[in-house]
């Protein structure tokens, strides 16, 4: 495609053709977007971030990831939908263009880069980074394991064999490590939404225990409306609450290392579907998937900017 504007949004796309999608968003919008290169993935790929900023003074930021787990490709695909909506309704929706007027917007597409090439080449039910484990002839850290709230604890694995295994140590995942050193140096994120697929869910923490935190009041009543929002759409229902009694219990997590740094406003989404297609999700709910998921995070924002 020449343009965003042809970029086939229905469809799952490879890591190089949403990398051109961001370097085409950039172009056609040189005063709104901006990549910020954060790092390196294991095997040496960039690790690049969509700024949407309308003012040049330091801002605070919300922070969206998606892709941090290779096989979920609705979420990049979904994520490639909101850059393209962001661009849009900048100046012509109200509530959006309010948004950009006080914060910044970071969107990390491909979070796991390295897994996403091998699901498109290799194998695609792939989850984890591709880092080789010392000792080990299994592969991969599972990068929703690795952060250092809560980690090592009893949701996640010391195999590395195992789909969840948290790594040799905090943060040793660049693609982790990356994300961590971004939000110290950015210092002001009011909001961190990282971006699963699938069950249906708003989760926020805990995800290591069920001591429930101090904000699950706010939190639980602002999931209830971005839920509501969401299923206004096409009737898709979300189920919300706390990892821990929502899911299951799962430790050195994203959203519990965020909700510790003082990120209130910090939720892991879980997309379509309930489980019939699973990870593997025909193209053609891309869209709707997309449209419905960011009404809910048009709630979350507007939550943000609001309090
Ligand atoms: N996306 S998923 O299928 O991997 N499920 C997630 C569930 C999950 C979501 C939020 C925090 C901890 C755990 C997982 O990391 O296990
Ligand atoms: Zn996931």
């Amino acid at each position: 495609p020449r343009t965003t504007d042809d970029y086939d949004y229905a469809n799952y796309h490879t890591l190089s053709e949403i990398n051109s999608f961001m370097d085409m968003l950039v172009q056609e919008n040189p005063k709104l977007v901006s990549k910020i290169v954060i790092g390196k993935s294991y095997e040496g790929r960039e690790l690049n971030v969509l700024k949407f900023s309308t003012g040049a003074t330091k801002r605070p930021g919300i922070w969206i990831d998606t892709g941090i787990h290779a096989r979920e490709w609705i979420t990049p695909a979904s994520g490639t939908w909101f850059a393209k909506k962001i661009a849009t309704d900048y100046g012509r929706d109200p509530a959006l263009t309010a948004i950009l007027d006080k914060f910044d917007i970071f969107l990390e597409l491909v979070t796991n880069p390295d897994g996403y090439e091998y699901t498109h080449t290799t194998n695609r039910m792939w989850r984890k980074t591709r880092r080789i484990n010392s000792g080990s002839s299994c592969v991969g850290v599972d990068p929703n394991r690795n952060w250092g709230t809560g980690y090592g604890g009893a949701g996640s694995s010391s195999n590395p064999c195992s789909e969840t295994y948290r790594g040799p140590s905090t943060y040793s995942e660049s693609e982790v490590r990356s994300i961590v050193d971004f939000t110290k140096s950015h210092g002001n994120l009011k909001a961190f939404l990282t971006i699963h697929s699938y069950s249906q869910m708003m989760l926020y923490p805990y995800g290591d225990t069920g001591i429930p935190c101090v904000d699950e009041a706010e939190l639980d009543e602002l999931a209830l409306k971005a839920a509501t929002e969401l299923e206004s759409l096409y009737g898709t229902k979300y189920t919300f609450g706390s990892t821990f009694n929502t899911i299951y219990q799962a430790s050195g997590v994203t959203t519990d290392w965020a909700y510790d740094q003082g990120i209130k406003y910090s939720y892991t989404f879980e997309l379509r579907d309930n489980g019939y297609y699973g990870f593997i999700l025909p193209a053609n709910q891309i869209i709707p998937t997309a449209e419905e998921t960011w009404l809910a995070l048009m709630v979350i924002m507007e939550h943000t900017k609001n309090n």
